[in-house]
């Protein structure tokens, strides 16, 4: 049985100044990669059996199988243990016929048919890639991302391939390993399965290293460690009345500990959304400055990215802030405001949701298609529907378990799950519909629950009822829009104050089975 968790991908061409390729190989080896490839582009035939016996030599010491990249030929004079081979090379199946069962036979792929191609011409291992863009070689085809990589695992785990090894390559290194670990997992909690990558390949993060050994370790112990995040604490009550008592504490809480949430906004929202944070006990800070970003991640309870009048600049900040606030543990909501409005909303969805782990997703029906499809499918910010409540609760079940995050969709239900459960909350009044920012500023109050609350979808649970009966009471007392808004602003500002058994009288909540 090959272990594919660490597979080094050598070649003389991006080694560091006066390092010889096999020293960085040994040092790899001591590293602990688990699988070897040797990719010479620009040396002759003779050169390449040369090099190839000898570090065919140097791994068998180890244990570690020889794969060689594209030569067939070169595989077969030196005896290693297996070919590596992409779309343009000679076809797998002619392959496999030449080098027989007992080699190794690896491809690359970067769609669900080609993996198909793969595994009926008789692949061992499909390498995926390119998983993000490389300084390795230009790519013919786009990165496929986690996205595209999942469907892939998907389709090989799922179908009766599931004994096809899969191998994620392309811009991968000690910074995103665990995230691609992490976010192309499936899960199917209802069987209490998991399907993950069997390892990854690199280039660079290894051969070019001033210390290979040490950053081979780095890379195999992170592999290893994996991502915890909140979500896999498993913190949430799988029964309503645990999780009422949960969320009746979490106001309270947030009044005392009065967390800082950064807000990463939009233009039209942030005088609002300070005002609505503020009303429920929480300090906001609205900063869009990356200078500033380092210090605020460290001084912050919750970071809200909000998509709304995203700019190019602004997304580089945004990208900048998921990346700290994971470093920092800090929970984040994230926003796709518009999200099927423009590609360049989409394709910043995709970026964001690619970057990093965001701790709880909110949108509207079309901003969830849009996550779900990858395309747009809404006009302009406004919500749009898709059907029915059992629709909604899919979608935000499909989302949620894909991404591994709590996700809230919005509108007269609000629907929020965790993958494993689900709930509807049916507080709210229909006036929010007619205030600009109400969508957004619901952001605010699940950060500032968040800040309090490791159970991440207790917290988002609390926030969207403590927000809905707010928004009840002060309806009862308004004509309209206009007086609306300060009366629901008082109101989230004294739920506090009442007892708590008389705001949790008012939640209405039912759990999906
Ligand atoms: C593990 C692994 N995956 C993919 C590749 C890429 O191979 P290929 O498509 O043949 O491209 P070149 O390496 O020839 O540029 C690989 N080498 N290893
Ligand atoms: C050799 C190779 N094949 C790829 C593919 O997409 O098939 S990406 C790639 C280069 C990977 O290098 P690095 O780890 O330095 O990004």
């Amino acid at each position: 049985m090959v272990d594919y968790t660490l597979y080094l991908v050598a070649s003389q061409s991006f080694l560091p100044p006066g390092v010889d390729l096999l020293t960085q190989i040994q040092y790899a080896l001591e590293g602990g990669i688990t699988v070897l490839q040797l990719r010479e582009k620009e040396i002759t035939t003779a050169a390449f059996v040369r090099l190839a016996k000898q570090v065919l030599a140097l791994a068998k010491g180890y244990n570690v199988p020889l794969i060689i990249n594209d030569r067939v030929d070169v595989m077969l004079a030196v005896d290693a243990d297996g070919v590596h081979i992409g779309q343009d090379d000679m076809d797998a199946a002619t392959v496999r016929q030449l080098i027989g069962s007992k080699k190794i036979l690896g491809v690359s792929t970067n769609t669900v048919e080609e993996a198909q191609k793969a595994i009926n011409n008789g692949a061992d291992y499909i390498g995926i890639g390119a998983i993000f863009h490389t300084q390795t070689k230009a790519l013919t085809v786009p990165p496929c991302g986690i996205a595209g990589c999942r469907e892939i695992i998907k389709y090989c785990k799922l179908t009766q391939q599931s004994k096809i090894k899969t191998v994620a390559i392309g811009g991968i290194n000690l910074s995103n390993i665990q995230r691609v670990k992490y976010q192309t997992a499936i899960q199917i909690p209802k069987d209490n399965i998991q399907f993950t990558l069997d390892g990854v390949a690199v280039v660079t993060a290894i051969i070019s290293s001033a210390d290979a050994k040490s950053d081979t370790k780095a890379l195999k112990e992170s592999w290893n460690r994996g991502i915890c995040s909140r979500l896999d604490l498993n913190l949430c009550p799988r029964n309503l009345d645990t999780l009422k008592q949960r969320i009746g504490s979490i106001p309270e809480n947030v009044l005392k500990t009065n967390p800082l949430i950064h807000h990463i906004t939009n233009n039209v929202v942030k005088n609002f959304s300070a005002n609505i944070t503020l009303a429920v006990g929480a300090s906001p800070i609205m900063s869009e400055e990356r200078a500033e970003i380092d210090d605020l991640s460290r001084a912050s309870g919750a970071l809200l990215l909000n998509m709304g009048t995203l700019d190019t600049q602004r997304t580089e900040t945004m990208l900048y802030a998921v990346k700290k606030s994971n470093e920092n543990k800090v929970p984040i909501v994230f926003d796709p405001v518009g999200a099927g409005a423009s590609n360049f909303r989409a394709n910043a969805t995709r970026e964001f949701l690619e970057s990093g782990i965001m701790n709880v997703i909110k949108g509207n029906e079309g901003e969830l298609l849009t996550i779900l499809k990858g395309k747009g499918a809404m006009k302009g910010v406004d919500s749009i529907s898709c059907g029915t409540l059992e629709d909604k609760v899919h979608l935000v079940e499909e989302i949620s378990l894909r991404e591994r995050t709590v996700v809230v969709c919005t509108g007269r239900h609000d629907v929020i799950s965790d993958g494993r459960c689900t709930v509807v909350c049916s507080n709210g009044h229909p006036v929010l519909g007619q205030v600009t920012g109400t969508g957004c500023a619901l952001g605010s109050v699940i950060a500032a629950c968040c800040a309090v609350e490791e159970d991440t979808f207790s917290a988002t649970v609390a926030a969207v009822a403590w927000y809905g009966i707010a928004a009840e009471l002060a309806a009862a007392e308004c004509n309209g829009p206009g007086s609306f808004m300060p009366t629901f602003i008082d109101r989230l500002s004294q739920v506090q104050k009442s007892e708590v058994s008389l705001w949790m009288s008012k939640v209405d909540l039912e759990m999906i089975q």
